[in-house]
């Protein structure tokens, strides 16, 4: 029998045993796969488990799955029991901070947890221990979030395969041989797993999305600047958000009004039904036809726009523009002092990136401006897009090239193409899980202007539904 990570609940720590297999590859069933962050809360007031308890099922699952998935860099047992036995301190003494209180979650390592090292996922930081938290792990603890422990990322996020860190490469669960994709690989895998419920991600061109669409969870890229980026480490200061995956887009959307700055925006106020409109993948990149009509299905689309060929180039460059430069700046002094100590590939990308000549930033700024302007034309008469998250499903680990309906794809645009758009324009992007192509994985994107987030979670809740009907027929 084959069946994904989010099908069968938790094996681990559980007691069930359950244990999938594809060829001959075990698919883990962590504890927490299949119960929301509702459910777990429920649960805590119930009394039917603790926070104490369920640091336990994550460690013990970290314990049992990881070495498999090398999605965690870091584990901070003692500091999450700790922060377990306050937790649940708090919720029998009648003090309540919500529905994440007393939740294990993981933080990519590249937030800061104060107290705990932070690698960015390269050797240049070995032995670093920040001693402040990020705002968003603030955001989390005041939430009664409990941190178990930091996720591997690509290193210093410069890159959406997750393959490429000092401690190695993150795995995906529903095929460890398969990329668990970036740069927040680690995150997507610990959440597939099952291993906590809830876990934090940067996104600079993807990197939230890429591995909760690969990996067939939900992932969520806020509008530019709406959970704080302080104490983050930055890729390109520009593009960077900080995002959240979780089994479910309820669960994205819980964390994220704990974790937005300005609590979350309105509610949605109206009746009228989402406007979706299908944005058409073909004219940005020529992917998996089996991966579009996939996600396409699972849209609830009722109507079709499209970019010209023009404006999606221009949006590729500008991405990579800004990026490149913005990166150069952030790496300028250790690429002149230690540049052995970069990973090659993220090497060859810095030395590349520093080449580009200032104008071309400049340019790119503009460019921002207008494009801003054209796409931002699409929603006047569509609330949200709907739109593959990535095109092709987890190539291998380690693959640059990978063959895609008969064609040799490169993989790194290939992941990209569909997300770094509305990192350029600053837009909330949210991907979910949509159906599986030969096995694994894909995601649906739904991307919307600033301030009209509960449309998006709500075009998004619908498909999930529809999803979750079709699989239960
Ligand atoms: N951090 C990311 O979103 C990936 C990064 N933008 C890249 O180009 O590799």
């Amino acid at each position: 029998m084959w069946c994904g990570p989010a099908v069968q609940r938790g094996a681990v720590g559980a007691g069930t045993g359950v244990m999938c297999r594809k060829g001959s590859m075990p698919i883990p069933q962590g504890p927490f796969t299949g119960r929301t962050v509702t459910d777990l809360a429920r649960e805590l007031r119930d009394r039917k488990t603790t926070s104490v308890d369920l640091v336990e099922q994550a460690l013990g699952a970290v314990a049992v799955l990881d070495p498999a998935l090398n999605a965690f860099v870091t584990v901070d047992a003692g500091g999450a029991l700790e922060a377990a036995r306050r937790a649940d301190e708090e919720l029998s003494g009648g003090a309540d901070r919500g529905p994440l209180h007393g939740l294990p979650v993981a933080v990519k390592d590249m937030i800061m947890v104060a107290g705990v090292p932070a690698t960015m996922g390269s050797r240049h930081f070995a032995g670093y221990v920040p001693d402040a938290d990020a705002a968003c792990v603030t955001a989390l603890r005041e939430a009664g979030a409990v941190v178990v422990g930091k996720t591997t990322t690509h290193e210093f996020a410069y890159g959406p395969t997750g393959d490429r860190s000092a401690t190695g490469p993150s795995r995906n669960p529903w095929d460890p041989e398969r990329m668990s994709g970036g740069s927040s690989g680690g995150s997507g895998a610990a959440v597939a797993a099952g291993m906590v419920p809830l876990a934090l991600g940067t996104d600079t061109g993807g990197s939230v999305r890429i591995p909760a669409a690969v990996c067939g969870i939900a992932g969520f890229k806020p509008a530019y600047d709406a959970i704080p980026a302080d104490g983050v480490f930055p890729l390109s200061t520009t593009l960077d958000h900080v995002g959240v995956l979780a089994g479910t887009p309820d669960d994205c959307l819980i964390a994220y009004r704990h974790l937005a700055g300005d609590g979350g925006g309105p509610g949605r106020e109206g009746t009228e039904p989402v406007r979706v409109a299908w944005l058409d993948p073909g004219a940005v990149f020529d992917g998996d036809p089996r991966v579009t009509r996939t996600v396409r299905a699972a849209s609830g689309a009722s109507a079709e726009v499209r970019l010209s060929e023009e404006v999606a180039a221009e949006l590729r460059e500008t991405y990579l523009a800004i990026q490149s430069c913005e990166t150069a700046a952030v790496h300028a002094e250790r690429l002149e002092r230690a540049p052995e100590l970069f990973d090659a590939e993220v090497l060859e990308r810095l030395r590349a990136a520093a080449e580009l000549p200032g104008w071309r930033y400049v340019r790119a700024l503009e460019a921002r401006r207008r494009l801003a302007g054209t796409v931002g034309a699409l929603f006047e008469r569509h609330d949200v897009l709907a739109l593959p998250a990535v095109p092709i499903v987890a190539p291998p680990v380690g693959a640059r090239e990978m063959e895609v309906d008969g064609r040799s794809v490169a993989v790194r645009p290939a992941l990209l193409a569909l997300t770094s758009p509305w990192n350029v324009l600053g837009f909330p992007a949210l991907t979910v899980p949509a159906g599986t192509v030969d096995g694994l994985p894909v995601g649906l994107q739904f991307v919307c202007r600033r301030g009209d987030e509960p449309l998006l979670f709500e075009a998004a809740a619908r498909a999930d539904a529809a999803r979750t009907a079709r699989t239960a027929d």
